[in-house]
């Protein structure tokens, strides 16, 4: 028998409803990207609403300048996090498709961030070895995983080589549905999830905070 702590409470649509009334506040025009993004049918590709001021209040509170995507889709996660960089800050989004790149690019200048945000649209690990092979390893100060899950152990690997000591690399989806908890789910994106998770749970390269929010948030700081 587990001990009862308090665990996360389930989600009723009403209760959501209030939760993001009273949790999110949400500038016109990412509220008009979700719109535009609810219309796609990888609509649920995209973070939940709640964790964007999330991830942006770690950036903030990181005095980040430096960070770094893997996984923008249509840039609700990347704006939140442009939105709290400093003038002379900088978002380095990878993204495979140059389709959700674009629609990503139309919104971030509507919200006037689009100044801050570089993109590189190619796979993923072929950007970031070449932010690697051109002097950016240990200068990110925050890297956010949310692209493909069977690779997530190569954006990891290069996450923590390109970010500095004392940075953090955010994970998303580790939870993937609880999939991860049940061994008889043996699909790749499930396998990839719980190596992963059992993998950071043993690194000594970072220190951990696993979030069971959303569909599972990790947090890896780089302690050296
Ligand atoms: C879950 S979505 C990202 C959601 C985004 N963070 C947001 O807030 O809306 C995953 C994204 O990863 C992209 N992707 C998938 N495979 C990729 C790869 N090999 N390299 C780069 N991006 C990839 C997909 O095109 C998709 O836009």
């Amino acid at each position: 028998m587990l001990p009862s702590f308090v665990r996360p409470t389930p989600m009723t649509d009403r209760l959501y409803e209030y939760v993001l009334s009273i949790g999110l506040r949400e500038p016109d025009t990412f509220r008009a990207l979700r719109e535009e993004t609810a219309q796609l049918p990888e609509c649920e590709w995209q973070i939940a609403p709640e964790q964007g001021p999330f991830l942006a209040m770690l950036v903030q509170l990181m005095g980040a300048k430096k960070c770094l995507e893997v996984g923008t889709f249509t840039g609700y996660s990347a704006a939140w996090v442009a939105s709290v960089l400093p003038t002379d800050g900088q978002l380095v989004c990878c993204e495979l498709s140059a389709v959700y790149a674009g629609i990503a690019q139309k919104h971030l200048t509507a919200a006037g961030l689009s100044n801050k945000v570089e993109f590189r649209i190619a796979p993923a690990a072929q950007s970031l070895a070449d932010l690697l092979a051109n002097g950016h390893a240990g200068t990110f100060d925050y890297a956010f995983i949310d692209a493909d899950k069977s690779s997530y152990n190569v954006y990891y690997e290069r996450c923590l080589e390109l970010v500095r000591p004392g940075g953090l690399i955010a994970i998303d989806n580790t939870l993937w549905d609880g999939k991860p908890a049940d061994p008889s789910v043996t699909d790749m994106d499930t396998l990839a999830i719980r190596a992963l998770n059992e993998k950071i749970h043993g690194d000594d390269r970072v220190s951990l905070s696993f979030l069971p929010f959303a569909d599972g948030l990790t947090l890896a700081r780089k302690i050296k």
